[in-house]
């Protein structure tokens, strides 16, 4: 007897970025950005990570495009009386930031879009860039390199382990 297939194969539920897929993805990001800024010669002013996911595709920006000034965000998704929000947990250095010009604001990936609406609120200027992008927040994007459809997880290499896995027709 022949087990039933099932709908999708269990590496098709998610998306699984390796390390290797992250550093030429965020290198892609680098070099579309490359010579685009509001400065001498299309330079930019500086990065600013939202951590904590943004702060691996900025470091490989950063080293691309030889910026070293680089500050944080940190932005919180968290719930409060069923209503769902943001909270700024810690805010970078306004003196750098301005209101944002010629600063890339890095994530890796933007889903509802709510975490970069909130962050282009607070630095209207910024150039917003992301590694990974879904419809519903591609609005917030200035700059991505990869499209995934909306019911598709993301998983970050830094979220994952290599492990051992049941040959496919010995699984139940
Ligand atoms: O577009 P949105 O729907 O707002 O979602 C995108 C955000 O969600 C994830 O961060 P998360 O808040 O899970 O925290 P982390 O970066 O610390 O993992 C991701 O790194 C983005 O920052
Ligand atoms: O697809 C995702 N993967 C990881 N973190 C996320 N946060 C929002 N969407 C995602
Ligand atoms: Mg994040």
């Amino acid at each position: 007897m022949t087990t039933p297939r099932p709908d999708r194969l269990p590496h098709e539920k998610g998306f699984h970025i390796s390390w290797d897929q992250i550093h030429r993805d965020s290198r892609a990001l680098a070099w579309r950005l490359d010579g685009h800024g509001p400065g001498e010669n299309g330079t930019w002013r500086g990065i600013c990570a939202i951590t904590r996911g943004g702060m691996v595709p900025a470091s490989i920006l950063a080293r691309e495009l030889d910026i070293r000034t680089i500050d944080t965000i940190g932005v919180k998704s968290y719930d409060h009386n069923q209503q769902s929000g943001l909270e700024v947990l810690n805010q970078p250095d306004p003196d750098f930031m301005k209101d944002g010009e010629g600063i890339l604001i890095v994530d890796d990936l933007v889903d509802s879009g709510k975490t970069l609406e909130l962050v282009r609120q607070m630095y209207p200027k910024a150039h917003f860039a992301t590694v990974y992008a879904k419809p519903k927040g591609r609005v917030q994007v200035d700059t991505f390199i990869t499209e995934v459809s909306q019911d598709t997880w993301i998983f970050f290499p830094w979220d994952m382990a290599l492990q051992y896995v049941e040959p496919y027709r010995g699984r139940e």
